[in-house]
């Protein structure tokens, strides 16, 4: 990705103004937070290049407007996406906050007797909500010393939390999302809606007809010698299957048509990368426009039907951009949705910019309950798939690392690319078939890669995303963290016959809770809002709801533990019964980020 520059946090330690004793018996203690919080920031999180994230800090303390105003000056230089404040002491609400409308905030008051910070803390976040720019509110829960020089681990992870927002935020703002093609087969979520991106998410929208595809193929504005180097990898590492589909078709491909496709979805891999990142090469070539790309952060491909109809299908293409490893070696991955699905694209940029880790795009396919299962395999579903699953799988955008090759502590995993190893990618590309597509879908050919998601003995953890439009309402997400797991040979074997084959397969349990839609799994699927999601490794719910907050995108469905749940402090203005409901009336008072 050809990021302009990585956006930085901007702390902020405020403090009691009143000089002749109080401010400067304050100085140091006050400096030396921003200074904690900072190292914290700079040690725990990673840009999504892999280089640690910086912060600013204020040049003084701040005990008051003409200092705020010289932090917001600072701030605005340096590419600020957030600010913390921290402060042991009392100081002076509105006269030290900021005031940055567009910006998340958040205040840590620590939590010593000897000066009141948490006084200032309640004062200030009452300020916030009165001027409707919420902020969220970190509180130790334990008193400290004033001459503590560790942040609380309690306090930390709310640092963390927020810190994770704040970037994720500020990377994708100015930002584009391309839609290469328009809408396919009639899904809603490639109906881009340009007020979403821009009011939401502060990005903007850009679009190429996929006939753009063609006219780089056909005049060779791509990097030809990286074209040479891929076609001598692809032939070794990602191998055409034999066709499991189209034996009795009688226009079924020749090996050499195959071999034709082949080297367009190679192409294709290229073009579209070059189409979202810009590539230097082809200014080399004389081609300077083409050169630069649409500054995309995430894109979709809409394939069907017009080009799949005629020419092969993307899912070459998808896979190879969404994985972090190819001709090239590994790198950090691109995100890319199948079908222009742009709100399922969101959903993955979200996961992503929250873990650095590639993502699963899939179709939210079939729930099997254990009666099902039990009725055409004979078999009784146990362990974590005791209650039935949710078979995820779309031909495309399902990232490689997804088959599950990655390893922490012995069991599979997806990581950020810098703790990829080449024996985890090379065991990916292994355990991957690409399987010539099926022509009664696809005409035109094509290749899908063929895996099935490895969960290993305690299963994988992940989460389920989906952000939805809902007229009268806007954006609303919905989460579900669970465990990818091993289905026994058979069990997978006749219910992956049963659908297409030929794709990947993800076997995906929800954590159930017992209430809303997690008292069963078939309750997820029955409240899936749509016909995709997006999976990323790890449990990611409580991030997603912090985020979603600052973003005043309202959670409506989730199993995340109450205690984890962090959001700006005025959410609590909206009622503490009834958190969920709380959380519409909170997004839809405040409105969205950028209007
Ligand atoms: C081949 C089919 O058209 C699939 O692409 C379709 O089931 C989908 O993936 C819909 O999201
Ligand atoms: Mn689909």
């Amino acid at each position: 990705m050809l990021q302009v520059e990585y956006p930085k946090i901007g702390i902020r330690p405020t403090i009691d103004g009143r000089e002749r004793g109080i401010r400067e018996s304050l100085e140091d203690q006050t400096m030396a937070m921003a200074h904690q919080v900072a190292a914290l920031i700079h040690e725990q999180l990673r840009y999504p290049d892999g280089t640690p994230v910086e912060t600013v800090i204020a040049d003084s303390t701040i005990g008051g407007v003409r200092e705020a105003a010289a932090a917001k000056t600072k701030f605005d230089k340096a590419n600020i996406c957030g600010t913390i404040t921290v402060t042991p002491c009392w100081c002076y609400g509105s006269e030290t906050m900021d005031m940055s409308r567009d910006l998340p905030h958040a205040i840590w008051g620590f939590n010593g007797t000897e000066r009141p910070g948490a006084v200032y803390l309640a004062a200030v976040l009452a300020a916030h909500a009165q001027k409707g720019i919420p902020a969220f509110g970190i509180y130790g829960e334990d008193v400290q010393d004033s001459d503590a020089d560790q942040i609380p681990a309690d306090v930390a992870k709310k640092l963390i939390r927020f810190a994770k927002t704040a970037l994720a935020i500020g990377t994708m703002r100015n930002k584009a999302y391309l839609s290469i093609g328009s809408v396919a087969m009639g899904i809603a979520g490639s109906t881009v809606n340009p007020d979403f991106f821009q009011d939401y998410l502060g990005m903007r929208n850009e679009y190429v007809d996929m006939s753009e595809i063609t006219r780089r193929i056909d005049e060779g504005i791509y990097d030809h010698s990286e074209f040479d180097k891929a076609w001598a990898w692809a032939q070794e590492h990602t191998p055409v299957d034999p066709d499991i589909y189209n034996a009795d078709d009688p226009n079924k491909f020749s090996d050499a048509q195959k071999a034709e496709q082949f080297q367009t979805s190679i192409k294709m891999v290229l073009i579209a990368r070059d189409l979202m990142d810009g590539n230097e090469k082809l200014a080399e070539e004389g081609f300077g426009e083409e050169s630069k790309g649409h500054y995309a952060i995430a894109a979709g491909f809409q394939g069907q039907r017009q080009w799949t109809d005629h020419f092969p299908n993307g899912d070459y293409m998808e896979s190879l951009l969404n994985s972090q490893f190819d001709w090239n070696g590994i790198h950090a991955p691109n995100v890319f949705a199948t079908e222009n699905d742009s709100l399922n694209a969101v959903s993955m940029l979200f996961n992503y910019l929250l873990t650095n880790t590639p993502q699963i795009f899939a179709d939210v396919r079939t729930y099997w309950s254990p009666e099902a299962v039990k009725r055409v395999t004979g078999e009784t579903l146990t362990g974590k798939a005791a209650n039935g699953f949710l078979h995820l799988s779309n031909s495309g955008a399902q990232s490689l690392d997804g088959a599950g090759y990655e390893e922490i502590n012995g069991q599979p995993a997806i990581k950020p690319f810098w703790d990829v190893t080449q024996a985890e990618a090379d065991a990916a590309l292994q355990n991957t078939r690409w399987i010539p597509a099926n022509i009664g879908y696809f005409r035109g050919g094509g290749f899908s890669s063929n895996y099935v998601s490895r969960g290993g003995t305690n299963g994988m953890p992940a989460t389920m995303t989906r952000l939805n439009l809902v007229k009268g309402v806007g954006p609303t997400l919905q989460l579900a963290e669970g465990y990818i797991v091993d289905l026994p040979e058979k069990v997978f074997s006749v219910i992956n016959q049963r659908t297409d084959p030929g794709w990947p397969s993800t076997i995906f349990v929800p954590t159930l809770t017992g209430h809303g839609a997690f008292k069963s799994v078939y309750g997820v699927m029955d409240n899936w809002g749509a016909n995709h999601g997006a999976i990323s490794y790890g449990h990611i719910g409580a991030d997603l709801i912090t985020l979603a907050s600052a973003l005043r995108i309202p959670v409506y469905m989730h199993n995340v533990a109450e205690e984890d749940i962090f959001r700006p402090r005025a959410w609590s203005n909206f009622g503490t019964e009834e958190a969920e409901g709380a959380d519409f009336r909170a997004c839809q008072n405040f409105g969205p980020l950028y209007h």
